[in-house]
């Protein structure tokens, strides 16, 4: 991101930051507030802030991390308000006893991990018992990647200025900054043009989603085949199934193992005794969830001239020179072990570095990739394109099913025509939004997650 004068910017960014930390007070006269100042415009911000709430009546200590190389207009203007200064050495007391800290220490400027004196500092802060507010981003994490590498300050609100980092839109930096509060200065026209990450909202997934009209009938709604189960886990079919229904496709076609489960659950669903490939004509394949080790449905399906979503299973069975040669769009779904078996690195590697991982996949494949898990990502195959970080969904998802239900709704989405971009980022929309109704608070199952899409639906829709 690029970096803009202090001035006219640097006092909006402070204004709206005191007005914050007078809000997250109980009263501001009176109040302790330690100031955690590193010697970038980002510690400025701190100094700015600092002097608005001195004025009000709290008393103010900035402990500057650098004290030569301070902001000096910022750090004349705390001083004149009342404020005064100490040195990291003097730091523990102030973190122990302050009820509010402001995290100054780096903002967007920062370059990698913490160093030992600011590490320091965030180790003694973890300890504080006061409210800490991180001034643009909590210090340390990757503005740009949401990577953490080492220690990082953990705020339990922070300010950001102009737009969203991604930084804090994804794990595991998103976990750092605890609620998020955008205050606008007028940066928008400095803004880069394409953003590198989208979010979409309400409005934009009600525009995406698929309305019948009066010419509909169910084939023209459009029909997704789910090539899905074994014997091993039927259970998969029929999860998958239920998020089809609920998709927006006219009908849902099952081929597999699973045929007597999917039937008794579902009347409705058309079955084909075949492969996907004389099953009859659908509009976008979903293929892999429960498949356990038979390729053939899933290779059937990649060789049609339809949108194939692949899942669990499938993502193993698929060959990836198959995939990237397709002329027809393909989804993959992978949660972040499949990701990384797919990437030949460790799960652990895959939630350190999300956004990597899931451009990388999209690259690899030539297709477009929904990452699951504590924050969804879908990339599309085009690097131009930003990637969407999913706005909804609850921890309470992680359960077994509730991939197999996402991908039979995505598996719908695409049939009914939307583009795997679009099918993917509406799915997990609603797919979130379901989950945290279906689980108000307390456990949930993937099932109960499929009968909650209706009402995600309705509530985005009206
Ligand atoms: N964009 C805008 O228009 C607006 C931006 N605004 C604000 O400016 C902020 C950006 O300020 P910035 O560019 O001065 O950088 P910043 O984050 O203070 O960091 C630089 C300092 O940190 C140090 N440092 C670096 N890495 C480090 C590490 N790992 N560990 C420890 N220290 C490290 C580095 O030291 P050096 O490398 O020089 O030794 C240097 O001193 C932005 O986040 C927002 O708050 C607002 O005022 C409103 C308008
Ligand atoms: N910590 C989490 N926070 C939010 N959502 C999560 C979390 N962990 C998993 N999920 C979501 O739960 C679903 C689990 O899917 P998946 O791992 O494929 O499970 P399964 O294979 O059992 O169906 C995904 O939609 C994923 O994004």
């Amino acid at each position: 991101m690029a970096r803009l004068p202090a001035g006219a910017l640097m006092q909006r960014a402070a204004a709206g930051l005191a007005a914050a930390c007078a809000d997250a007070l109980p009263r501001v006269y009176g109040s302790r507030v330690t100031l955690l100042t590193g010697s970038g415009d980002n510690g400025a911000d701190t100094l700015y802030a600092g002097a608005r709430l001195a004025r009000r009546g709290a008393s103010v200590t900035a402990v500057l991390l650098a004290p030569d190389r301070t902001h000096p207009e910022a750090l004349k203007t705390l001083l004149r308000a009342g404020g005064t200064t100490a040195t990291a050495t003097d730091a523990a007391p102030l973190l122990q006893h302050a009820d509010l800290v402001l995290d100054g220490i780096v903002g967007i400027g920062g370059k990698g991990g913490l160093r030992p004196e600011a590490t320091h500092l965030a180790g003694l802060l973890a300890a504080s018992p006061a409210t800490v507010v991180a001034v643009d981003l909590p210090s340390g994490i990757e503005p740009d990647t949401g990577e953490v590498h080492g220690t990082a300050v953990r705020a339990d609100l922070t300010i950001t200025f102009g737009t969203h980092k991604p930084g804090l839109l994804i794990d595991p930096a998103r976990a750092y900054a605890g609620s998020v509060r955008l205050i606008d200065i007028g940066l928008a026209a400095t803004l880069p043009h394409t953003p590198a990450l989208e979010s979409l909202q309400h409005a934009d997934i009600a525009a995406l989603l698929p309305r019948p009209t009066g010419e509909s009938d169910k084939y023209r709604r459009g029909v997704v085949g789910i090539a899905a189960g074994s014997t091993r886990y039927p259970g998969a079919a029929v999860l998958a199934v239920a998020g089809a229904l609920r998709g927006g496709a006219g009908a849902v076609r099952y081929v597999g193992a699973a045929t007597d489960a999917v039937l008794a659950r579902f009347p409705e669903t058309l079955i084909s005794h075949t492969g996907p490939k004389k099953a009859g004509r659908v509009q976008a394949w979903v293929a892999g969830p429960g498949a356990a080790d038979d390729p053939a449905p899933v290779a059937e399906a990649l060789a049609t001239d339809v949108p194939v979503l692949l899942d669990a299973d499938g993502l193993r069975l698929a060959d990836r020179d198959t995939v990237r040669t397709r002329k027809a769009p393909t989804l993959l779904t992978p949660h972040a072990g499949e990701a990384a078996a797919l990437l030949g690195i460790s799960r652990e590697e895959v939630e350190a570095a999300r956004l990597t991982a899931v451009r990388e996949l999209a690259r690899r494949y030539d297709a477009t990739v929904l990452l699951k898990g504590s924050t969804t990502l879908i990339a599309a195959p085009d690097p131009d394109t930003p990637v969407r970080v999913n706005a909804t969904g609850t921890p309470w998802l992680a359960t077994a099913g509730s991939g197999d239900v996402l991908s039979g709704l995505a598996g719908s989405l695409l049939a009914a025509g939307l583009s795997p971009l679009d099918a993917a980022s509406a799915a997990a929309y609603l797919h979130g939004l379901a989950g945290r109704y279906a689980a108000d608070g307390a456990p949930t199952s993937a099932h109960d997650v499929a009968e909650a899409i209706p009402r995600a639906w309705r509530d985005i829709t009206t």
